[in-house]
């Protein structure tokens, strides 16, 4: 460990702890956990990577921690974290570990050099769900050892109670307050522009930002039939084939949330509106190509509109929200892109500066 007093440091993991169970946000409780775990260990670098149910990694989180001399001549240390969704192909020593420590379900180290690579499994419910990793000059010690997993112990399971607070009961997808808990996060991340489409000679278009984050309001036409037919039971389990069937539709790095009774929200990645759109119509065709029980078949409209930086998320849930509305309109069964209803004149467009509620 470092070199404080064993007093202070023991103070030192208490608050940290203290603060780690005060945070109700998810993503912020995996970046509090590196910031307990590396001064602790003396380590400047920390890693947590996250997996999947197939146990793929879905998101690696690093912690870097670098000194930095003010202009007196004072040094301070100054942390920067990085998260990755999605990340590509992982260092191959660092698969070999995690391979072991999922095998053998504890820690494990690889030399590398005069420095060790150690890996720590984050369990809940049985099943590794994550690795916690640092590298440093020498292995663990058994108290650290004690110390490491019994912070990752209360890190898992309060992590599962709020991954429970943040899920609908029915399909287990994120809820409504998960959504607006995270807009706040997800605009910083999602909400810049990629590039500005200058060459764009679409009448209203040039020189507009072409965004790559979009947001769709996914509606289940005529539920309310299925429930005064069929009982509330089996609208449930419509409801909860339809979470699974868009799971399998959507990338695991799209965020999909249930936001009301039949209503889903949808948060994509992708270049241009065409490919949003292919995205949504895929969606769409595979909820129509299914079979429910007892029902025939299904339809759902959805209205999608662009993340842009400069709206709010209220505004973007607005324009996603009146599009699906002109969609049920217009016969349901069908997809809207706002922007085009505002080309082609169906809606006035709204000045980006002004929301247009109040
Ligand atoms: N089974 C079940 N039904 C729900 C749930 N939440 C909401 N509903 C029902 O969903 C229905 C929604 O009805 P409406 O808002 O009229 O919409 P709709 O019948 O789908 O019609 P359109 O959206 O206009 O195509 C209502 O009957 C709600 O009671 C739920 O969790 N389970």
């Amino acid at each position: 460990m470092n070199n404080e007093a064993p007093g202070n440091r023991f103070h030192g993991l208490l608050g940290n702890l203290g603060k780690l169970t005060s945070i109700r946000d998810t993503e912020l409780v995996e970046q509090s956990l590196l910031r307990t775990l590396g001064p602790l260990l003396g380590v400047l670098d920390t890693e947590l990577y996250r997996l999947d149910e197939s146990q793929t990694v879905v998101r690696v989180i690093y912690s870097h921690r670098s000194k930095v001399v003010d202009s007196d001549g004072g040094a301070r240390l100054v942390e920067r974290i990085e998260e990755i969704t999605n990340p590509g192909d992982l260092p191959a020593e660092v698969v070999a570990l995690t391979d072991n420590v999922r095998l053998l379900r504890r820690p494990c180290t690889r030399r590398q050099g005069d420095q060790v690579l150690i890996a720590y499994p984050l369990v809940g419910d049985g099943d590794v769900h994550g690795y916690f990793l640092f590298k440093r000059d020498r292995e663990v010690s058994p108290n650290e050892d004690t110390v490491i997993r019994g912070v990752l112990e209360v890190f898992s399971n309060y992590y599962a109670l709020l991954d429970v607070s943040m899920r609908d009961r029915l399909t287990g997808l994120f809820n409504r307050q998960a959504l607006e808990n995270s807009f706040e996060r997800l605009w910083t991340a999602v909400g810049r522009p990629t590039s500005v489409s200058a060459e764009d000679d679409t009448p209203g278009r040039r020189g507009l930002p072409s965004h790559s984050y979009w947001l769709a309001v996914i509606d289940v036409d005529h539920f309310k039939r299925i429930n005064d037919t069929y009982g509330h039971m089996v609208g449930d389990e419509i409801l909860l084939l339809v979470a699974r069937l868009m799971t399998s539709i959507f990338r695991s790095t799209d965020l999909l949330y249930r936001y009301g009774g039949e209503e889903f929200v949808a948060i994509i990645n992708a270049e241009t509106a065409e490919i949003a759109h292919n995205i949504f119509e895929r969606v769409r065709l595979g909820i129509a190509a299914h079979h429910f029980p007892r029902i025939d078949s299904l339809a759902v409209s959805i209205g999608y509109a662009a993340i842009a930086p400069n709206l709010l998320p209220v505004e973007v849930l607005s324009r996603a929200d009146r599009s699906l509305y002109q969609a049920k309109q217009d016969g349901r069964n069908r997809i809207y892109d706002y922007q085009e209803l505002v080309d082609t004149g169906v809606f006035k467009d709204v000045d980006y500066a002004e929301p247009e509620f109040f």
